[in-house]
């Protein structure tokens, strides 16, 4: 049984069509994202998922349970993140926590844990309100864990972090999936979809276009990789002349190959002593993003 089975999801609001037709299936212990520019629809999935928003249309089943009308079996084997806007003013992140904790029957000594995990032992003591937008998301996920739910929903969680605090919470994140929690987040950064998910699902304007593991979205492309051979090591002529090589440019930073055998390409430069500080660049999620819509990917 799959932990989540979405099937013909659909959502309006007035005129506009939020969410059109999404199916999904995840399962038990997979780490899957929903990856989409603002506005694609991916809140409003989520929290049908969720048993938050009704649907017009389509199902939904967590872990072999209808969601809606809300069921109420659920709510202790899921873990919702909340936007950090729904904490109980002026309490301390500790008793924002412990508050969670106590509807849940928890265990007071998990509060404890859950601060030191994302990294608030400090900020214990702070009122909610008076927290960095970084850490009010931190403590918006230990709020939506402190539990153990076995399936878990986060809404964006780095989107207020910066590069160092985003990269902590990336490692808390894996380190529940390892422990065979079933995660689905959405996000816009394609670097986060690529590092943390089995699957990732590109939506766009209410649809999923296409879901897969991000290497298997990537070769899926059939995009040339670009080789990137350090100024002076290779003469352009040297490099056009290369099995495999389809176009040779000359940049600031060196000779550029595209190939669409990088191994084979790789194994001649090895071949003639010419690895020295090489540089390959395959296609990203960017690049499926764009093959998919024509657009750009504009978070
Ligand atoms: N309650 C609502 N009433 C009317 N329109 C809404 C409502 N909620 C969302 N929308 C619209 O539905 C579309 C999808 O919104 P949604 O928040 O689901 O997208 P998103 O992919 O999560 O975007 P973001 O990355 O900006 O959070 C948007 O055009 C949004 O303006």
């Amino acid at each position: 049984m799959p932990a989540i089975e979405v099937r013909d999801l659909a959502k309006t609001y007035g005129s506009l069509q939020a969410v059109d037709g999404v199916s999904l299936e995840v399962a038990e212990g997979e780490f899957v994202g929903v990856l989409g520019p603002n506005g694609a629809g991916k809140t409003t999935l989520l929290e049908m998922i969720e048993g938050l928003r009704r649907p017009d249309a389509g199902s939904v089943q967590v872990l072999g349970e209808p969601v809606w009308p809300r069921n109420a079996r659920l709510l202790p084997r899921i873990g919702v993140q909340l936007q950090a806007s729904s904490f109980f003013e002026r309490l301390t992140a500790r008793e924002q926590l412990a508050t969670f904790a106590s509807l849940y029957r928890v265990p007071a000594a998990r509060v404890g844990e859950w601060l030191e995990r994302v990294g608030l032992v400090e900020k214990a003591d702070t009122r909610v309100e008076d927290l960095s937008g970084g850490q009010a998301q931190r403590l918006s996920i230990a709020c939506a864990l402190v539990h153990d739910p076995e399936v878990v929903f986060l809404d964006e969680p780095t989107a207020a972090l910066d590069p160092q605090a985003r990269r902590n919470l990336w490692d808390l994140l894996s380190g529940l999936n390892d422990s065979g929690r079933t995660v689905v987040l959405t996000t816009h950064y394609m670097d986060e979809a690529e590092v943390l998910c089995d699957r990732v699902a590109i939506m766009d304007a209410g649809r999923l276009l296409q879901v897969g593991t991000p290497a298997a979205l990537v070769r899926g492309l059939d995009a040339p990789a670009r080789i990137t051979v350090a100024p002076g090591v290779l003469t352009p002529q040297d490099a056009a002349a290369l099995p495999g090589v389809e176009r040779v440019e000359v940049e600031h930073d060196g000779v550029v190959l595209t190939t669409r055998q990088p191994g084979a390409v790789i194994g001649h430069l090895a071949e003639r002593d010419r690895l020295d500080g090489v540089r390959v660049q395959t296609g990203t999620l960017e690049d499926v993003f764009l093959e998919l819509t024509g657009r750009e990917y504009r978070a």
